[in-house]
């Protein structure tokens, strides 16, 4: 098997939809999903490049497995649930930390999901108080107003660009960046993925411009020599 000339990681917290996103747009379907267990990658090929998708587990007990998914990635899809507020506010505060691995010169893509289940047009700045959306993942049985409005993605993606010391002329615009999709209908999830794609190509380049991919070669691995003050657990 060829190696992936680069990696797309999905982050996010549990339920939000990650593994069905990657579902709809590699299978094109919308099936059952388990919650995942550590992380699976499909390959896609796209155009003369094959870049591996990585999708990861949101369950808190997987945590410390996400910045080993991101090293070297190109690009990471934080992901998280329009209905369920707590999940963005989840993706600065437990998985930003995790992208400390990526490419020096990452993307970043913020991605709400399951729009099917909360009204359109409610994100255009609709007050969302007293809101009741169905269980995340459950079959919601009326829409609710939109719980998670774009801006407050767009928002998240600015800080996150400051955060990085990125500067905003030199990244892709947040309104590029932020999309509000939904794996169940299929809603914006080709343009997710394809736009990413198109993007993480010259990414690909720089990164092979550099050197070596950073991966880890063990059986070069020499244990640091012994010192005096040197202490173990
Ligand atoms: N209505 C609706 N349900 C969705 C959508 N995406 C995912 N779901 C449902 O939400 C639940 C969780 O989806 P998963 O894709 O397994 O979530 P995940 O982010 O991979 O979760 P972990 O693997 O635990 O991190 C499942 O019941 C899905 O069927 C969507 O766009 N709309
Ligand atoms: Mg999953």
């Amino acid at each position: 098997m060829r190696k992936p000339d680069g990696k797309i990681v999905l982050l996010g917290d549990m339920n939000v939809g990650k593994t069905s996103l990657l579902q709809r747009y590699m299978e094109r379907r919308f099936a059952d999903t388990v919650s995942t267990v550590g992380g699976a990658f499909y390959l896609k090929q796209w155009r003369s490049y094959h870049i591996s998708i990585w999708d990861t587990a949101g369950r808190e007990q997987f945590h410390g497995l996400g910045s080993m998914y991101c090293r070297g990635a190109a690009a990471v899809i934080l992901t998280y649930d329009v209905n369920h507020p707590q999940s963005l506010v989840e993706l600065e505060e437990r998985f930003l930390g995790l992208t400390e691995t990526a490419s020096t010169d990452c993307l970043f893509a913020i991605v709400g999901n399951k729009v099917d289940l909360s009204e359109e047009g409610a994100s255009e700045g609709c007050e969302t108080e007293g809101a009741s959306p169905g269980p995340a993942g459950g079959s919601a049985p009326s829409k609710g107003p939109r719980q998670v409005r774009l801006e407050e993605a767009v928002a998240l993606y600015k800080k996150i660009l400051k955060y990085k010391m990125l500067d905003e002329k030199d990244m892709p615009a947040a309104e590029q960046m932020c999309f509000e999709t939904s794996a169940k209908t299929g809603h914006n999830v080709d343009l997710l993925f394809e736009t990413l794609f198109d993007m993480v190509v010259p990414v690909i380049l720089r990164q092979r411009a550099q050197g070596p991919p950073q991966t880890v070669d063990i059986s070069r691995y020499k244990p640091p020599e012994r010192t005096k003050s040197g202490c173990c657990a």
